[in-house]
């Protein structure tokens, strides 16, 4: 693993009660990187990806963040180290405006309500709607725009594209890469399509059963193409 990593999994075991399904993962994200967590349905994304960000709880390993270790945390102290985490069923609170959702997650760092309108002017026209009146690409931008309100150093996503119209994926992706070049936001991106992953990512990994099968750069990754769409292959 390398120094300059902003988080670090090692050997990350973890599952729900006495059933382990993450065995024994490593991960590194350097600072300012993007890193894509591939497999298939049932892999253990989400289980990695949720423990990552303190929701389940770690059983084995450690994970640090800027050095730190945070393994022990709450999923609110990790927010407050810098950990932002957008859920794969996205968790908008539906009676509370859009504006409403964002405020509560201001934690007063560098990110206000006008930076997140100015990356999603979408949400500005709708900010006195319910949460629960939204579209689903607005909700997932909701849900992005409340993770950047507690000005995270490493932003997690769940599956963001998920269910979504091909036009709102191709904007969010714009939004995505937007705060990797121009914010030098690290990323960890969950996703079943490897190539959509990528475009954000330019490091990746394949989870299968609860363990890293394989990983790569982007460039790695594209010249293994067969074979990584074959792991990733739904009727293997
Ligand atoms: N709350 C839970 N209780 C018990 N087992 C669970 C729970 N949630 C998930 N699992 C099991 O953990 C395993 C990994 O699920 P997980 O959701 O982490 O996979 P995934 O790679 O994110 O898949 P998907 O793409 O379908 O979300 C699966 O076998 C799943 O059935």
């Amino acid at each position: 693993m390398t120094s300059d990593a902003v988080l670090q999994a090692r050997n990350i075991v973890s599952g729900y009660g006495q059933t382990r399904i993450v065995d024994g993962i490593s991960l590194s994200v350097p600072n300012g990187g993007g890193l894509a967590l591939l497999g298939r349905n049932g892999a253990g994304k989400t289980t990695l990806v949720c423990t990552l960000a303190g929701r389940l709880p770690l059983k084995e390993g450690s994970i640090r963040l800027g050095g730190v270790e945070i393994g022990t945390l709450s999923p609110c102290q990790r927010c407050r180290c810098g950990i932002g985490f957008v859920p794969q069923e996205r968790q908008i609170f539906a009676t509370l405006s859009v504006e409403e959702n964002l405020r509560i997650a201001n934690l007063g760092g560098s990110w206000t309500l006008e930076r997140v309108y100015e990356l999603f002017p979408r949400l500005a026209e709708r900010r006195q709607n319910g949460g629960g009146q939204l579209s689903g690409g607005e909700q997932q931008m909701l849900a992005i725009a409340r993770a950047l309100m507690s000005d995270p150093v490493c932003l997690l996503l769940d599956e963001p594209f998920e269910g979504l119209a091909p036009v709102i994926v191709d904007m969010l992706l714009d939004v995505l890469l937007r705060l990797r070049q121009e914010k030098a936001m690290a990323m960890i991106i969950v996703e079943q399509h490897a190539r959509l992953a990528l475009e954000v990512a330019e490091q990746g990994i394949v989870v299968e059963r609860g363990r890293l099968r394989t990983g790569g750069s982007r460039g790695e990754l594209l010249h293994r193409w067969e074979e990584i769409e074959d792991m990733l292959a739904v009727t293997h």
